[in-house]
């Protein structure tokens, strides 16, 4: 037991950045190298050892425009690191383990995604886990404002409709609030989105582009099936069962994983994905067009054009047909109670 805490305490030591030149004696020469890093983002994942942490950090490892990934975590991040270290790809990658690295984790870094806390099992809606992930990303999100106030932060963690607004009111308290650079990911609905209509059609779903709008939860999630492309038309049944089955594509995974955790490797491709947009809009590439949950209007998951300030224009939401501007309404109204319960816990 005490070798192998001695054991995970070394690899880490060996992984951090802040190892001093003594602790550096006796490490491999690979670990050495893991000095710098080729010219490219500084990118940290929080609860980086989690379900969707760890595929999520093996993907971004393996992105060109990544140089430098830092893994955080309240447990496990060594061995996930050493694991993810071994990847011969350009990113150079440290674990941080616990509060006390938080800072160092977070210190200098272009993006920040957050998928820390609990997920659902069977039977939980999203905002049950309010409770327990609202401290954490409001923890998180505090480091954040200090340690890099400038970052592109991308918020898995859920109620995605109540956390994106405790992030907005943590870095309001703290004056660093910049609603270009706070959005709540909700890519996955869109990758599901996809898929299931193009399932429907019979097309390639990579040739299938679905707007996604609202939030991510429930009714909130508003698919925009009269807005595809390729333009496509739905019987209103077609278009109620492709509705329903987007708006509960979470749970179908919840129910399917019967107790073991929510999406996470579907959700990992989800976030790199969008993650991946964050960047190349950071690079200064034109046309990246995604939709997000952003925090203009007040709150709403909108197609926006990602640059090198990371929200720099958000679409209007275009032609809705009745069916939509129904949907529209609840969602709405679902939403301005999950954001009004995110800004109270951090105004309490
Ligand atoms: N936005 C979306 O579309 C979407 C999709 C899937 C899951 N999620 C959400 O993502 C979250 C994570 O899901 P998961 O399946 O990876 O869960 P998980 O339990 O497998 O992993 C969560 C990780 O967070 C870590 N963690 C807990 N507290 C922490 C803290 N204070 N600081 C840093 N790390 C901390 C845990 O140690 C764990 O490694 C859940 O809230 C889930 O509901 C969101
Ligand atoms: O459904 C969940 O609880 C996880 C996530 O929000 C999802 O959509 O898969």
């Amino acid at each position: 037991m005490q070798r192998s805490a001695e054991r995970i305490a070394t690899i880490s030591a060996h992984l951090n950045p802040s190892t001093s030149p003594h602790q550096m004696e006796g490490l491999s020469a690979a670990n050495c190298r893991a000095k710098g890093g080729s010219p490219g983002f500084k990118v940290a994942i929080l609860g980086a050892a989690g379900g969707i942490g760890q595929p999520l950090a093996m993907l971004m490892k393996m992105n060109p425009l990544v140089s430098v990934l830092h893994l955080y975590d309240v447990a496990n991040t060594p061995g996930v690191t050493a694991d993810i270290s071994h990847m011969d790809t350009g990113a150079v990658v440290r674990g941080f383990l616990g509060p006390q690295q938080l800072e160092d984790a977070l210190t200098g870094m272009d993006l920040v995604v957050i998928p820390a806390g609990v997920p659902r099992k069977p039977g939980m809606t999203r905002d049950d886990l309010f409770n327990i992930n609202a401290g954490i990303v409001k923890t998180l999100c505090e480091g954040i404002a200090k340690c890099c106030p400038k970052a592109i932060v991308n918020i898995i963690s859920n109620p995605v409709n109540s956390t994106v607004p405790i992030a907005a009111e943590v870095f309001k308290m703290a004056g660093t609030f910049d609603p270009r650079r706070l959005l709540g990911v909700t890519m996955l609905d869109v990758v599901r989105a996809n898929t299931f209509v193009a399932e429907d059609l019979g097309l390639d779903p990579r040739e299938v582009d679905v707007p996604v709008v609202g939030g991510h939860a429930g009714v909130t999630i508003l698919p925009l099936l009269s807005q595809i492309k390729p333009p496509c038309s739905f019987t209103p049944e077609e278009t109620e069962y492709l509705t329903s089955r987007i708006q509960n594509g979470g749970t179908e995974v919840v129910e399917a994983k019967a107790g073991a955790g929510s999406a996470t490797l579907s959700m990992a491709y989800a976030a790199v994905k969008f993650a991946d947009a964050c960047l190349h809009g950071l690079r200064g590439d034109a046309a990246i067009i995604q939709c997000a949950f952003v925090t203009e209007l007040p709150f709403f998951a909108s197609k926006v054009r990602l640059g090198r300030s990371g929200v720099e224009e958000i679409f209007p939401l275009g032609p809705l047909n009745e069916y939509e501007r129904t949907g529209l309404e609840k969602a709405k109204k679902e939403l301005a109670t999950s954001i009004q319960k995110g800004v109270s816990f951090v105004k309490k």
